[in-house]
């Protein structure tokens, strides 16, 4: 599925699509709304159109990491859903000055020359979200192209929303955040080198930064892990925060997978978050950290053992 990285440009085959248009970070129910009305109305073919980055990273470039997926995930959670396309449309000055008219010109009808765009209800665009879904659709009509609004999809009687899962993995709440998702949350990055404590623990752990995806609650978590996309998830634990026994530093996730034995170091890792089992603490000494570390990994085996993904 080919990626585009413009809105200019763009091949003849890959205009004229009926797309999806939004955010989807953190693919949920009301994204899967958005992409079926896409959908319905190319008759089985669609694409989406998302920013990159996303618009809230160039407006509060100082805020705490937010992402819920890094943009190779989004875009194959996208693929799964069977788009023929994925445009990730710059998000910059030029764009974020662009009123709600111009963006639909130049963004939609000149650049992907769109025949149909299906957004969700709440959707704001152009300078300062000057733009809202009746809008668009006044300008489709205006410029030959259709529009559908999908009405509020609901998550136990709440707003289905990025927002929602955000918040459910800074309170330390997987499960929450995998119903919403329909799928584990998985935290991913490049394993890197660490003080070499966790092998004299006993427990030596493949340390991942998570950089721009969000921070989950610090604390011990079950979790299982894949490395570099092998097709097996193996059990483990995992300890997401700033190792305040062994002295504080940058936030870390640091997984120990059990009954394992490699050498990891420059892989990707994916670490998908199953149960929250305690929060981080300072130990007055390694011992009682290392005691405590055996009796996470038991707990950790048999929450696995009775791990089941939460279905709404
Ligand atoms: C299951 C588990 C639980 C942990 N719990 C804590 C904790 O409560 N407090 C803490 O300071 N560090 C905790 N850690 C992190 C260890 O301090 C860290 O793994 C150790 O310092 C090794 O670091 P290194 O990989 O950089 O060598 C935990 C690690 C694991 C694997
Ligand atoms: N069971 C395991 N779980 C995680 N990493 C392991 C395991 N066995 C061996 N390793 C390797 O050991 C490294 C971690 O050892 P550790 O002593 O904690 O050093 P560091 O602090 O440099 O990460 C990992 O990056 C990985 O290459």
């Amino acid at each position: 599925m080919p990626v585009y990285a413009d809105f200019r440009g763009l091949p003849e085959r890959a205009r004229g699509a009926s797309i999806a248009l939004g955010n989807f970070d953190g693919l949920h129910s009301g994204h899967r709304a958005v992409i079926e009305a896409a959908r319905k109305a190319g008759q089985g073919r669609f694409s989406v159109a998302t920013f990159e980055p996303p618009p809230r990273a160039y407006f509060r470039p100082n805020d705490p990491p937010f992402r819920i997926f890094r943009p190779e995930r989004r875009n194959a959670c996208i693929l799964a859903e069977g788009a023929e396309a994925v445009f990730e449309l710059p998000f910059n000055g030029e764009m974020a000055a662009m009123t709600d008219e111009v963006f639909v010109r130049s963004v939609l009808v000149d650049g992907l020359g769109v025949s149909h765009v299906s957004v969700g209800f709440d959707f704001r665009f152009g300078r300062g979200r000057m733009g809202h879904a009746a809008r668009l659709a006044s300008l489709g009509r205006a410029l030959g192209f259709g529009v559908s609004i999908v009405e509020e999809v609901l998550e136990h009687g709440s707003k289905a929303s990025s927002t929602a899962i955000r918040q459910a993995l800074m309170a330390g709440e997987p499960e929450v955040a995998a119903e919403i998702l329909g799928d584990w949350w998985v935290a991913d990055g490049i394993v890197e080198a660490g003080e070499k404590n966790g092998r004299k623990f006993g427990f030596p752990t493949a340390n991942v930064p998570l950089n721009d995806l969000i921070h989950p609650r610090y604390g011990v978590y079950a979790v299982r892990a894949r490395i570099d996309g092998e097709s097996q998830w193996r059990d483990g634990v995992a300890n997401f925060g700033r190792t305040p026994t062994t002295g504080l530093r940058d936030p870390l996730l640091e997984t120990f997978i059990f009954d394992f034995d490699g050498d990891v170091y420059g892989k990707q890792l994916e670490v998908q978050l199953i149960a929250y089992l305690r929060p981080e603490l300072k130990f007055d000494d390694t011992d009682a950290m290392i005691a405590q570390m055996h009796k996470d990994a038991a707990l950790a085996k048999e929450r696995l053992e009775v791990a089941q993904l939460p279905t709404n």
